[in-house]
């Protein structure tokens, strides 16, 4: 077996993923990944209340929201599962169930719209009885070993579905290698990039995604695996450690309040992507403040993109995706 490090194809296999790698200040239409909140229900079509715009959607209802925001000039969209009909488990069972939600959506996407690039969060938490990201001791603390076979195993079943992109979101010690290793004993690491949601900090900026796709956890919270605000070096560590273990691109989130974790990311991982995720809570403050005629949203929304590429940001994860792309030129 190659070596981790060494596994590069994944990370530029793709035109859109050459681009990321490229750098430049400029906003772009193609620098925006859309999220999308995906229900196992087929005809789902149901809007958001803590998120303006924003719905949950089923495989039969995606195609007509997706196809004039691609012609448009949509390149991206991050997939959430939303299981609503399947009772959850302890172990997530429903994450890479064949007829489930994301492989579902993945399938159909990339069947029906040739040009977009598809990721797909993994994550346990939408899946579990327990809300939380990983398996669990019987104590109630994360039980490490087998939380990262898991997340390895529905990261593989995503890319075998036919992602563009794996996109981790659990913060599990050592999942980053777990997938790619599993990437490349599958013969798939060469065409699957890796995003590691490396720097996400435990935050209050969560809230309206986690009733979005209700994974609040049932007890406790998420700040044994997630980074405490104050931790820079923490966030330092991770990043390094993503990128030993083989991660293309590399993540932070929140993005507005950790714009400097951004910079700090691109300048000791100088040459890879670096991601920001402009989060729900974000979202939904934008929207409050325009509302309350604090400034006009559409020019707080460009100067806020303009700071996360000037700070570093090749690629923005963000629920202002459609809009962007009636703002933005090209
Ligand atoms: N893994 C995704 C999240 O945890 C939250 C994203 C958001 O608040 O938009
Ligand atoms: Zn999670
Ligand atoms: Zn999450």
């Amino acid at each position: 077996m190659s070596d981790i490090s060494s596994q590069l194809h994944g990370g530029y296999a793709h035109d859109l993923t050459r681009a990321w790698s490229a750098q430049s200040s400029s906003l772009t239409k193609s620098m925006f990944m859309l999220p999308l909140f995906i229900s196992d229900d087929e005809q789902c079509n149901s809007p958001l209340k803590g998120m303006p715009n924003q719905h949950r959607w089923g495989v039969e209802t995606l195609p007509g929201f997706i196809e004039p925001l691609v012609r448009k000039g949509l390149r991206s969209v991050i997939l959430f599962g939303v299981p609503e009909k399947k009772p959850k488990d302890e172990t997530g069972t429903l994450a890479d169930d064949p007829e489930g939600p994301v492989i579902s959506a993945i399938k159909m996407l990339r069947s029906r719209f040739p040009t977009l690039y598809v990721a797909a969060d993994v994550c346990l938490c939408e899946y579990t009885s327990h809300g939380h990201c990983g398996i669990l001791h019987p104590d109630g603390l994360i039980n490490n070993v087998p939380s990262v076979q898991r997340l390895a195993d529905v990261a593989f079943a995503y890319a075998k579905a036919g992602a563009h992109c794996v996109a981790p979101s659990d913060m599990m010690d050592g999942r980053i290698g777990a997938i790619k290793k599993k990437l490349i004993e599958e013969g798939l690491a060469g065409k699957t990039t890796l995003m590691a949601y490396s720097a996400k900090f435990s935050s209050n900026m969560y809230g309206p995604f986690r009733e979005a796709v209700a994974s609040a956890p049932s007890f406790g919270d998420r700040r044994c695996y997630q980074l405490p605000a104050q931790a820079r070096g923490l966030a330092r560590r991770a990043i390094l450690r993503d990128v030993g273990e083989g991660a293309d691109i590399v993540m932070v989130k929140p993005g507005s309040i950790y714009l400097d974790i951004v910079s700090e990311a691109k300048r000791i991982a100088p040459d890879h992507p670096v991601a920001v995720y402009h989060v729900s809570g974000e979202y939904a403050a934008l929207h409050a403040a325009a509302a309350a005629g604090v400034y006009d949203l559409r020019a707080a929304v460009i100067e806020l993109s303009h700071a996360m590429a000037r700070a570093g940001a090749s690629i923005v994860l963000s629920y202002f995706t459609p809009e962007l792309l009636d703002w933005l030129e090209a």
